[in-house]
């Protein structure tokens, strides 16, 4: 069985960012601009938090760096494509393949076993999993004793674990988690946090977390504050106590 080292970087050793955004801009139908000129890049093997008030274009940013919305401006590369030059076939294959999601509500298939859930994007894909590949993904996540498990019998911080095994499995060049934590208590929610982190250091993992949470979001490398659609402020390896300061005074700027 291969380690963790043998893999390496999954797939984006060859590109200098994993994600990039070039004066994307997107304004919604009705008018509002939810993005207004944002340009950033995520090299890979980092972690990014993306923190702000609500309402500061969070989610739309999200959206349209994973390729699920098109901006109205400017351009998105994931793993080294520009995703806006390719059709709505290929841009579905580059998020399937390329991309990994993780959401607060897990969204797991009820009707499925925990190893089914995990593997499902390679079925859809019509790939077969690469069997010391999951075997480690499912060790990294502790779920070895739950795979013939149904959801509904493991606790949510499994859940959101192996909703993270299940973003992992195709070796995505990104993964985009929308408050990860959300639905956690601290405790849960701490320990998910520390394995997404390990899945950074350890299998040289992309992550892109979208938290309202500074204690999360000090987990990261880098966050990344916006404020009307712009990204106000990066701060590298933040403190919790730095960004709640941060995000305090936006909100009372
Ligand atoms: N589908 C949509 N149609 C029109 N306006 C939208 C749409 N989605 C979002 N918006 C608007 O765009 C702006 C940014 O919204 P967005 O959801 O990206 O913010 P957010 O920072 O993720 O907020 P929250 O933290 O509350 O989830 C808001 O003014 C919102 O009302």
């Amino acid at each position: 069985m291969r380690t963790a080292a043998e893999y390496g970087p999954p797939g984006t050793s060859r590109q200098a960012h994993a994600v990039a955004l070039e004066n994307v801009t997107k304004t919604y139908p009705g008018g509002v601009t939810a993005l207004d000129d944002v340009s950033l890049a995520v090299r890979p093997g980092t972690f990014t938090a993306v923190m702000g008030p609500s309402g500061s274009g969070k989610s739309t940013l999200m959206h349209c760096a994973a390729g699920l919305d098109a901006p109205t401006e400017g351009t998105v590369h994931i793993d080294g494509t520009a995703i806006s030059r390719l059709s709505e076939t290929h841009r579905t294959e580059l998020r399937r393949d390329r991309v990994g999601f993780v959401f607060q509500s897990y969204n797991l298939v009820p009707s499925l076993s925990i190893a089914d859930n995990i593997t499902l994007p390679l079925r859809l894909a019509g790939k077969r999993p690469d069997h010391d590949w999951l075997r480690l993904l499912v060790e990294r996540v502790g779920l070895e004793g739950r795979l013939t498990h149904r959801p509904a019998e493991l606790s949510g911080g499994q859940q959101q674990r192996a909703a993270i095994a299940r973003a992992l499995v195709s070796r995505p060049a990104v993964v985009f988690a929308d408050e990860p934590t959300g639905a956690l208590d601290l405790r849960t929610a701490r320990e998910v946090l520390g394995l997404l982190r390990d899945l950074v250091a350890g299998l040289g993992q992309t992550v892109v977390m979208v938290t309202h949470d500074p204690a999360a979001a000090s987990r990261s490398d880098r966050a990344l504050v916006m404020a009307d659609g712009r990204v106000v402020d990066t701060l590298e390896s933040p403190t919790a106590a730095e960004l709640a300061h941060r995000i305090t005074t936006l909100e009372t700027e």
